[in-house]
């Protein structure tokens, strides 16, 4: 496929215009599949990052002032766009992130277009309550918060800034999106798409830039919300500075999610759900099952056909249809990710397959397996975000329970059995925002995401997403006197 030219008009797009501004820090977008440079951007300055704000604070108002109904009319209208120019927009986010355009084909534009989709149709149907009070009365009107903040990381950056722009906007508020400074591309393609459906100027507003980007935008008065898409680390900073400001937040974060495989599951269907819980997206995902609890009589059958499975790796140009496997994202995380094979090994965990970088131009560590883990190795601990599977093994239900949990994340779990009233039995012990019975890594919109503990606050998609991009004021209505001490 001839690669085509992705380098954006500009590196900003605020008030409905792409705005550049070359003072700023230099973002180099690179293809992780060569290493070869692609684009360039530029980080805002703090005159760009106050400009895109007086936008999003200007446009709210009037924003927000729509009938429902309208507001719902250009969010459906960008999700049918989204979906017409679905194979452009995937090819850029795969020469963004390196991942498989047959990946990008079906998890990124076309989510984030089912996002615009579900909440343009829901804008319209977030009234209040009446509420009885004898002779008096009260009602509730759901109101929007005004300017939110949205901050991306890098794995799914169109399906991240839908995620958090469509519940936004439906509920009548306004965003200055982040894109990470990793990913910095289809962003600016969703503010162009938004306006050309209909949205006013300054409703949805991109500005690129590092981290101290992102602080500008939180400590800002002008912003009441917002939502953060990254690692655990980053989010105690968010969150710290949000609080500071008492600003509404929404903490997508890091995991260590556990996958359990009871001795009557369907070995096939859990293998599945391992693979796509490992190694769909080359890792990079938040919500993956790393630590595949497997129990003692199914553990041989289990790595024999994840093994037999692994052959169907088709490692190679990301924008080649056939490749369902591609590389980091870029060199550090690809360093990052060996350095936990490496603990791996040293820890005493036993390869099974792969471990290594593939020797070809770009980031690419080949899709690893390690068995006889234990819950205090490293790599059973800590997020490596790669492709890397740990499997455990255990004896009863209450101890894989018991292990599954004891971790300070709690984004997934899923339980693979044949036993219905052990998989929903277990599926209630998980202490974990999101969880799956006989599947893994499966995100309908339909469906609220979210976590526990540390991987975050919060949930995106569903009606959940709602309650955290408006809120509720009470009006008292007196329909008598007013009694009163004196
Ligand atoms: N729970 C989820 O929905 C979800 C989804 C995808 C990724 N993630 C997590 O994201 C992480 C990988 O992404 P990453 O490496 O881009 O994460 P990261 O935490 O390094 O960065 C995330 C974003 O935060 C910005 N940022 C960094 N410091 C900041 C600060 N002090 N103030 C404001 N913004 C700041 C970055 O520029 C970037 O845009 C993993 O931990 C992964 O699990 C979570």
């Amino acid at each position: 496929m001839t690669r085509p030219d992705i380098q954006p008009k500009a590196s900003h797009f605020i008030d409905g215009a792409a705005i550049e501004d070359t003072d700023g820090t230099p973002i180099v977008c690179t293809y992780a599949a060569t290493g070869e440079e692609l684009a360039r951007l530029h980080a805002a300055t703090p005159a760009i990052v106050d400009r895109a704000l007086a936008a999003a604070d200007r446009a709210q108002a009037e924003w927000a002032a729509l009938q429902p109904v309208e507001r719902g009319r250009v969010l459906r209208r960008a999700a049918d766009i989204l979906r017409e120019r679905n194979h452009g927009l995937s090819v850029i986010e795969t020469l963004d992130t390196g991942k498989p355009l047959q990946e990008t084909l079906v998890a990124d534009a076309t989510s984030g277009a089912d996002a615009l989709e579900y909440f343009g149709g829901l804008a319209a149907s977030l009234g209040g309550e009446h509420i009885p009070l004898g002779g008096d009365w009260a009602y509730t009107v759901r109101e929007p918060l005004g300017v939110c903040t949205g901050i991306g990381a890098w794995n799914y950056p169109m399906q991240i800034a839908c995620w958090k722009a469509a519940p936004a906007l439906a509920c009548g508020n306004t965003m200055v999106f982040k894109p990470s400074e990793a990913t910095p591309l289809s962003a600016l393609k969703l503010a162009e798409i938004l306006v050309e459906a209909g949205a006013p100027a300054g409703v949805f507003n991109v500005v690129q830039g590092y981290g101290e980007v992102g602080a500008q935008l939180i400590g800002d008065d002008r912003v009441a919300k917002v939502s953060l898409t990254g690692s655990v680390p980053t989010g105690r900073k968010v969150y710290t500075a949000a609080a500071e400001g008492m600003k509404h937040v929404t903490m997508e974060l890091g995991g260590k999610s556990p996958m359990l495989v009871f001795d009557d599951a369907d070995i096939d269907k859990a293998v599945s759900g391992a693979i796509l819980g490992n190694f769909y997206s080359s890792g990079q995902i938040c919500s993956n099952g790393t630590r595949v609890f497997v129990q003692r009589k199914a553990l041989e059958p289990f790595l024999d056909r994840l093994r037999e499975r692994l052959s169907g790796v088709v490692m190679g140009d990301p924008l080649d249809e056939e490749t369902n496997f591609g590389p980091l994202v870029n060199e550090s995380q690809m360093e990052k990710v060996l350095g936990f094979i490496q603990a791996g090994r040293d820890e005493g965990a036993r390869l099974v397959a792969g471990g290594a970088r593939v020797d070809r131009p770009g980031y690419y560590v080949e899709p690893t397996v390690f068995a006889d883990v234990t819950d205090d190795m490293t790599i059973a601990r800590e997020e490596i975000f790669g492709p890397v599977l740990s499997v455990l093994s255990f004896d009863t239900e209450e101890e894989a329970i018991r292990r599954a949990n004891a971790t300070p994340y709690g984004l997934a779990a899923g339980v693979f059995t044949n036993d219905l009233a052990r998989g929903h039995r277990v599926a209630a012990a998980f202490r974990a925002g999101t969880t799956f019975i006989n599947h893994y890594n499966v995100t309908p919109v339909e469906m609220p995401f979210g976590a526990v503990k540390m991987s975050g606050f919060g949930r995106e998609n569903g009606k959940a997403a709602i309650e955290h991009y408006s809120q509720v004021k009470s009006v008292y209505v007196g329909m008598g006197d007013v009694e009163a001490p004196f």
